[in-house]
């Protein structure tokens, strides 16, 4: 499928320093040599550790912060500078949420429609239901997770093509988490779109992720298929003469445990004392041990 698609977001060879506060030191490297392409239909787990630069890997793709390596390419153009078209096809939910303070949710609903012709008002409605918002409430009178869930419906009922949330339920209850989640997967198949969502909350990603990117110190190091992901990453305990093949990634060692990427090759290995799959919050564990 890959192949004929156009990428919805590619990032190539991408790294990005934010400079010393004295010019003397030296910078702090946050994105380094970071590649990675989302397709129509993907919906990518973005998962790491607190200021492992998720949030900042999101403002390079939207151009709200420069980069000085590599390049990014946003719905095939530089973000840098999008175009009026381009913005209307884009999502976005940032960790903070979000203005419209002296409003009511339906004049804000209203302002912000008229950004973008292709909203969908049953989209709308739908979601304003499911979350249970009155609409005739006040902004600033809602709670964390209701300003989320209203900020979640600003970026996605006009069902762009490019959706990115930066831990977009993290402050939703498990219901509304969960009836969310099943419900951005649906958009990301029906409307070909591609989702890139950061979330510490490892069981929802395996629930609707197709794809997970583990990101640790700005490095990429793990970017699959869900399912591969089970099958292809594994927990070994080798003994001292073990030689691991050349077709496996390492990934981790604490003494005679690895934890390596087996890419797809069942080598037989000599030596392995045991071998183990792994769910993603054990995977995560294992990767920063
Ligand atoms: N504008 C900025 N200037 C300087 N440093 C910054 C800036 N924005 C982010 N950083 C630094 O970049 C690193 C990555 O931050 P980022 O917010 O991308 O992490 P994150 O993975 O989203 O973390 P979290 O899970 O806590 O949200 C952090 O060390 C942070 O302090």
């Amino acid at each position: 499928m890959e192949a004929e698609q156009q990428p919805v977001l590619r990032f190539n060879h991408v790294s990005k320093t934010f400079a010393a506060k004295h010019k003397s030191a030296a910078g702090h490297a946050v994105l380094v040599d970071l590649s990675i392409t989302l397709y129509p239909g993907m919906v990518v787990g973005l998962l790491g550790q607190n200021g492992a630069g998720k949030s900042t890997l999101m403002r390079c793709a939207l151009g709200i912060v420069g980069i000085e390596q590599g390049d990014i390419s946003t719905l095939g153009e530089p973000p840098t500078a999008l175009s009026i078209q381009a913005k209307e096809r884009i999502g976005y939910v940032p960790q903070q949420p979000f203005g419209y303070e002296g409003f009511t949710i339906d004049k804000a609903l209203e302002l912000h429609r008229s950004f973008y012709p292709n909203w969908d008002m049953t989209l709308e409605q739908d979601w304003l239901k499911r979350f249970d918002l009155d609409a005739s409430q006040a902004v600033q009178k809602l709670s964390v997770g209701q300003r989320q869930s209203l900020a979640l419906i600003m970026a996605m009922a006009y069902r762009p093509t490019l959706l990115l949330l930066d831990e977009p339920v993290a402050s939703l209850d498990p219901i509304a988490r969960r009836q969310f989640m099943s419900d951005l997967f649906d958009l990301a198949l029906d409307s070909g779109s591609a989702v890139l969502f950061s979330s510490h909350i490892t069981s929802d990603l395996e629930r609707v992720a197709s794809h997970v990117a583990l990101i640790k110190k700005g490095q990429l190091v793990l970017f699959k298929e869900i399912d591969a992901l089970r099958e292809e990453v594994k927990l070994l305990t080798i003994s001292d003469d073990t030689q691991l093949p050349s077709s496996y990634r390492l990934l981790n060692q604490t003494g005679q445990n690895v934890l390596v990427d087996t890419q797809g090759y069942p080598d037989i290995i000599a030596g392995v004392q045991s071998e183990k799959s792994l769910n993603l919050e054990q995977l995560f564990m294992e990767l920063h041990r």
